[in-house]
């Protein structure tokens, strides 16, 4: 990755590497990043900054973030990546499991730091001014040096960062990626094809930010808040793309849709947009035909199926996911695409236990239901001190390993990979298990209905399914909406049990992309309001 960023700033010193939008926008050059990148390393090395070491880097999107990433990997230290909008608590939590030695941040978060007792074990600590350029902002007085000449720089094997799983079926867990992981999960982003060198490319994602950055293209940052992505203001992101002539982006389906909506209702279309990329959840259809709507003929929206842990593992264009359109919504889940090239999947029983070695009674037969395991470049070291999380999502398969994604899938006939539900919020019937996204979008079209979800109450073997309606604004009255949604519901045989609709005013949603529904705090919700078992 360090590589590829350094090509560009021999490569295309003039062209513009970041670009930040909204009401305060700066440009910087692949060029001046180079020399942020090197200040910054003379910086951090003179703070004390060493290879292996722990940093946690907690910067907002922007140059400065973009510099000190790559400086830090200059150093062969570890970058440790934490979601911004993550709960103070949980934070804490993946700092500590991270065991930080060093601290890189803006003065609120240092300032966060010392009054909620984070990362007390850091010894090097750096503060970077918020939204000033670095070279001219930095503080002085620190003794600048460098690497020294005939240093080595990171192979292969060497750690590279340390992310954190998005926390939405529990905590986050840390994810250690070394550089081969970095590298092939680059090399599929650019076998997508959705950004090329010295094109325009905004993101509301930071990881992705960077991904962009190594393939030399101009990226666009928002203005906008990255700990709550779906609250940016669409006119503002309108305002970025038209602006910067904006050919590809990058947003989780919650962003997208918020975005669509906003074109709709302002008869805007997007006509530079030649790429959209959304991962993070289920691209749900409705969100798809909407934001295709504000989109030239010729654009491409890419859904992108993947997991911190090994990203990106199959990918499906709007077009193909268009055709599946009847099939989803008659409850056959969302089709994810073929896996991508070097990525092998496979579909294996449903099981809540470890596996420890791969066994070949382990596969369903070929189109059965069951857990979505990958093995693959881009599968990274197990779960940073966290040995149970790992015996739960990694199988041995002599010198391979399979990592098990805690979701619910099969393969259909023309080996496309489909998306069923994530395993630990299946519904746990006795008539057997109902999958979330072969339910919810069997009520996408229902008049009123934003979106829903599935959830059980009761114990496992003997759930009652509930399903959790979230209102369009100002729709029609519950008693309507629920007299649909049942008349639905009882037109498939999947279906046809659900007794319980609950409506709810905003979903709890994930930390990093608020796309993905906390489905296990639904339940809690509606366990106080319907009773368990079968009335
Ligand atoms: N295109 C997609 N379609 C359907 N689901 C997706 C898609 N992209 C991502 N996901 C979901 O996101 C999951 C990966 O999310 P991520 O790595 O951010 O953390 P998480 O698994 O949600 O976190 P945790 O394990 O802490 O709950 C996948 O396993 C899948 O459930």
């Amino acid at each position: 990755m360090i590589v590829r960023a350094e090509h560009w700033f021999r490569e295309q010193p003039d062209v513009i590497a970041c670009q930040v939008g909204g009401r305060s926008p700066a440009a910087t050059t692949y060029g001046e990043l180079s020399r942020s990148v090197d200040h910054a390393v003379a910086v951090l090395a003179g703070a004390g900054i060493r290879p292996g070491m722990r940093t946690g880097l907690l910067v907002p999107p922007g140059p400065e973030l973009g510099a000190l990433a790559v400086a830090l990997v200059r150093l062969r230290a570890v970058p440790v990546l934490v979601d911004p909008g993550l709960p103070l608590g949980a934070i804490k939590r993946c700092l500590r499991q991270a065991a930080l030695e060093a601290f890189v941040a803006i003065p609120a978060v240092h300032l966060a730091r010392r009054l909620l007792g984070w990362a007390p074990d850091v010894r090097v600590s750096v503060t970077v001014p918020s939204r000033r350029a670095l070279g001219s902002a930095w503080p002085s007085g620190v003794p600048a040096r460098g690497l020294r000449p005939g240093e080595p720089s990171a192979g292969p094997d060497d750690l590279a960062l340390i992310a954190y799983t998005s926390g939405s079926t529990g905590p986050p867990k840390g994810v250690p990626l070394r550089h081969r992981h970095l590298a092939a999960q680059l090399s599929l982003l650019g076998a997508l094809g959705t950004v090329e060198p010295g094109t325009p490319v905004l993101s509301t994602f930071a990881p992705f930010a960077l991904g962009a950055a190594a393939f030399g293209a101009t990226v666009v940052i928002p203005d906008m808040d990255p700990r709550h992505p779906v609250r940016a203001d669409p006119a503002a992101l309108v305002a970025d793309i038209r602006r910067y002539r904006v050919a590809g982006m990058f947003a989780a389906p919650a962003l997208l849709d918020r975005l669509a909506r906003h074109c709709v209702t302002h008869d805007l279309v997007l006509d530079t947009l030649g790429d959209v990329v959304s991962a993070g959840a289920p691209l749900p259809m409705p969100v798809m035909d909407r934001l295709r709507g504000c989109l030239r003929d010729d654009a491409r929206v890419l859904s992108v199926y993947g997991a911190t842990e090994c990203m990106p593992v199959a990918a499906i264009e709007s077009r193909l996911l268009a055709e599946h359109a009847a099939a989803t919504a008659a409850g056959a889940g969302t089709c994810l695409g073929p896996p991508l090239p070097g990525t092998e999947v496979r579909v294996i029983a449903l099981s809540d236990d470890p596996v420890e070695r791969w066994s070949a009674d382990l596969a369903v037969p070929p189109g059965a239901i069951g857990e979505i395991a990958v093995a693959a470049p881009t599968v990274s070291d197990p779960y940073l001190d966290d040995p149970e999380a790992t015996a739960l999502a990694r199988i041995r398969d002599g010198d391979r390993v399979w990592h098990r994604m805690g979701d619910v899938g099969r393969f259909d006939e023309q080996g496309r990979l489909w998306f069923a539900g994530r395993k630990s919020e299946r519904v746990r019937t006795a008539g057997g298990d109902l999958h979330t996204d072969q339910v919810e979008p069997v009520f996408a079209a229902v008049p009123g209905v934003r979106r829903t979800a599935l959830v059980g109450v009761g114990p496992a073997g003997a759930q009652r399914p509930v399903l959790v309606v979230e209102r369009e604004p100002g729709s029609r009255d519950d008693a309507r909406v629920t007299a649909d949604v049942l008349d639905v519901a009882a037109r498939h045989p999947h279906t046809a049990g659900l007794r319980d609709v609950l409506f709810h005013p905003g979903f709890p949603v994930d930390a990093r992309h608020n796309s993905k529904i906390r489905r296990s705090e639904l339940a809690r919700w509606a366990a106080r309001r319907v009773r368990p078992g079968r009335p």
